[in-house]
C-alpha cells in the first residue's frame, strides 16, 4: 500500500521530469501501479483509515509522485454529497481541447508532494476535452468542466514536470484575470 513515505517531495528531480508514455497491452507492473494509486485515494478519503495510516487526503495522484516517471494518474473526485463525479486510472492522458474560459479553485491548491502552503489562485482551463486509455487499453474521449477538470489538469501537470504554484501569479497571487471563474 502507498504511504506518505512513498510520496516524493519538492527537490526530487522526478517531479520536474517529463514522464514516459506507457505501451499497451499494459504490463502487469503498469496495471498494479494504477491499482495501488487508486487504492491510495480511496483509503485517504476514508477519515478513519486516513488517520490510521497517516495519509494526507487526495482526489488525484500521479505516478511521478511515487517516483515512477510514467504517464499514469489516478483520479477520484467525489462531490460534496459523497457521490462520485469522476473516478478512473488515466493511462497516457492528453488534453485535446481547452476552453477559453479559465477557472481556479477558491481555496487555491495543495499537493501531496509540496509540504508547504503556497497561497494564490491557480489559474487553469474551465472546460477540457480529455483523451486517455483505461487499464484495458480502451480509448476514452470525455469533456470535463470545473472541479474534475481542475483535478485532471493538476495531475497531467505532474506528468509534464509542472507543479501547481507554477500557475500562481507571483506579483499578485489573488488577482482574478479576465474571463476566469472561481470554483467553490
Ligand atoms: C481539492 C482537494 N484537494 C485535496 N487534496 N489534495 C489533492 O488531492 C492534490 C490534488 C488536487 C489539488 C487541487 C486539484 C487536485 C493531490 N496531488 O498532489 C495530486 O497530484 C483533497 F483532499 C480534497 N478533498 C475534497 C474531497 N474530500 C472527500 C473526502 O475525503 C477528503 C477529501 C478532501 N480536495
Ligand atoms: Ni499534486
Amino acid at each position: 500500500m502507498i504511504l506518505m513515505k512513498d510520496i516524493i517531495r519538492e527537490g526530487n528531480p522526478t517531479l520536474r521530469a517529463t514522464a514516459k508514455k506507457v505501451s499497451f497491452p499494459l504490463s502487469q507492473e503498469d496495471r498494479d501501479l494504477g491499482k495501488k494509486m487508486m487504492k491510495y485515494l480511496e483509503v485517504s478519503q476514508d477519515e478513519k483509515l486516513a488517520e490510521k495510516y497517516h495519509l494526507r487526503a487526495g482526489v488525484g495522484l500521479a505516478a511521478p509522485q511515487i517516483d515512477v516517471s510514467k504517464r499514469v494518474a489516478a483520479v477520484l473526485v467525489p462531490d460534496n454529497d459523497g457521490s462520485i463525479v469522476f473516478k478512473d486510472v488515466l493511462y497516457n492522458p492528453r488534453i485535446l481541447r481547452e476552453s477559453v474560459k479559465r477557472a481556479a479553485l477558491n481555496e487555491g491548491e495543495g499537493c501531496l508532494s509540496v509540504d508547504r502552503n503556497v497561497a494564490g489562485l491557480v489559474i487553469r482551463t474551465d472546460r477540457i476535452t480529455l483523451e486517455y486509455y483505461d487499464v484495458n487499453g480502451e480509448r476514452h474521449e470525455i469533456k470535463l468542466e470545473n472541479y474534475p477538470a481542475i483535478v485532471v489538469q493538476h495531475e497531467i501537470d505532474h506528468l509534464n514536470g509542472t507543479l501547481f504554484y507554477d500557475h500562481i501569479d507571483k506579483e499578485s497571487p489573488f488577482k482574478l484575470p479576465e474571463n476566469t471563474i472561481i470554483i467553490e
